[in-house]
């Protein structure tokens, strides 16, 4: 199969991301939370970098009130940095108290406390699309794989959060691109640390 150039790829998975609507993706949403919860759990994961989701990606509102532990959402910095703030599980994505938002209109924590990449236990990082060897696609900035990049010593978990309809069977892959440890998914969970490239 010829593969197709990412922004071609980006542009048809975030229509797909964006098209599963009404009680498939009530239902879908469901369950992928509880694929997370269980994986977390299995685990020991407490302190996670989460996201507040935008463009169609799964919410996750329903886990993060469900989870015992620190939750850290990602503020955008320039030259494409991210930092980890500190959020209230309970409300870090809720647009009740007109949250801080970034200018791609996605909430952020207003929370000054940080947390470093490397003192985290896991990141969730919402995908464009990814194949079974856990290779990411993103939007395209570059923001999650300079993230990863930094990573060291206790390196905190890449796992990625995505709709099933969101997989290809490959993805072209850049020497900079961060692959993932695991993909939560409503239909699976992918150990890509187990899976030969
Ligand atoms: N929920 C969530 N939070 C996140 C990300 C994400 O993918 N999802 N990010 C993951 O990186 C970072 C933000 N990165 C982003 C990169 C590009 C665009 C985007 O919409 N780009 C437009 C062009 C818009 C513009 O330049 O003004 C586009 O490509 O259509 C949005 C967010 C940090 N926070
Ligand atoms: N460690 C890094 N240092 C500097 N630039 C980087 C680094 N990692 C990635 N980039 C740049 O970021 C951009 C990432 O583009 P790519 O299409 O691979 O994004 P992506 O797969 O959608 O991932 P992301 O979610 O991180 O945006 C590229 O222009 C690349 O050169």
């Amino acid at each position: 199969m010829l593969k197709p150039e990412k922004a071609a790829l980006r542009k048809a998975l975030r229509s797909r991301r964006k098209a599963l609507g009404g009680f498939p993706r009530f239902q879908a949403t469901r369950r992928l939370e509880d694929r997370l919860e269980r994986l977390t759990r299995g685990l020991s994961i407490t302190s996670v970098a989460a996201y507040c989701a935008f463009d169609g990606e799964p919410e996750l509102d329903g886990w993060l009130k469900r989870h015992r532990g620190q939750i850290w959402l990602p503020r955008v910095l320039p030259d494409h940095r991210l930092a980890f703030h500190h959020a209230d599980p309970k409300s870090a994505c809720s647009r009740r108290r007109l949250p801080r938002t970034n200018r791609f209109g996605i909430i952020e924590s207003a929370d000054p406390r940080q947390r470093g990449l490397n003192s985290l236990d896991a990141l969730l990082i919402p995908l464009v699309g990814f194949d079974a060897h856990g290779n990411r696609l993103g939007m395209g900035a570059g923001f999650y794989d300079r993230a990863l990049a930094q990573r060291h010593g206790r390196r905190p978990l890449a796992i990625g959060v995505a709709f099933a309809c969101q997989e290809v069977d490959s993805l072209p892959v850049d020497p900079w691109d961060q692959p993932l440890d695991y993909v939560v998914t409503d239909t699976g969970v992918i150990d890509a640390r187990r899976s030969p490239d």
